[in-house]
């Protein structure tokens, strides 16, 4: 970062420290979005604990999102990631980011609206592909197109994602410049909250 953004950030940071109180800040969004990354650094920025839910799911039952979705499929998944996620709301403040499907489940989307402030990371397809094909340990993704899946998956749960507190774009850009942008509109919370 250069220093200008950091010192720039710095303040930002403690307008939307000072904004989120004793709330969570919860990353959702699809796959690639980037809401362990992002949330990880707007963790530090904030000076909270960050928790990863798909990380947290894997420590506890040992075996990776793959080998769940393999083992038990993925209703059995979303009971853990729903569970998981409970616990995880039940301290704040912290930064946490769920993974892509997470609120996209009625009943997690529910713990999340009611435990904290919802940031939706939007980014558009071809940003998307670009990030989550470099990889290929999602399970939603091991298909014929994957391409079409991200695509299919775009269609069903943007209109969900909406329903978050706060969106912003994830566009190609440096990590530090999205982070900045979250803390932004976290500060903005403040803000609003005068103005009623
Ligand atoms: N602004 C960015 N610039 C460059 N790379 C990025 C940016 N945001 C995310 N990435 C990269 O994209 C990839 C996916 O990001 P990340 O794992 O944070 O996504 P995610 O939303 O947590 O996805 P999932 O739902 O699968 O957990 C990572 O390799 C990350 O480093
Ligand atoms: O979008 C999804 O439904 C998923 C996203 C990942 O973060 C993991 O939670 C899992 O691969 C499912
Ligand atoms: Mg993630």
């Amino acid at each position: 970062m250069n220093e200008a953004l950091t010192v720039a950030s710095q303040t930002l940071a403690e307008q939307a420290r000072a904004a989120l109180g004793q709330r969570n800040l919860i990353f959702v969004g699809l796959m690639g979005a980037g809401k362990s990354v992002i949330g990880r650094l707007v963790a530090q920025m904030l000076g909270v604990p960050f928790l990863d839910t798909d990380g947290e799911i894997e420590r506890v039952s040992r075996m990776s999102i793959t080998e769940l979705f393999n083992a038990y499929g993925e209703t059995e998944f979303r009971a853990l990631e729903t569970r998981v996620i409970e616990r995880l709301l039940k301290q704040g403040p912290r930064v946490i980011s769920t993974g892509g499907g997470a609120f996209i489940n009625e009943s997690t989307r529910g713990q999340i609206k009611t435990g904290g402030v919802s940031v939706w990371l939007k980014a558009d397809l071809d940003v998307l592909w670009e990030r989550v094909n470099r990889r290929d340990h999602r399970p939603l993704l091991k298909t014929a197109n994957p391409k079409q899946s991200l695509e299919n998956l775009m269609t069903q749960r943007y209109p969900i994602y909406a329903e978050a507190d706060l969106t912003v774009l994830s566009e190609n850009v440096r990590k530090e410049i999205v982070a900045n942008d979250v803390l932004k509109a976290v500060a903005g919370l403040a803000k609003e909250g005068e103005k009623q």
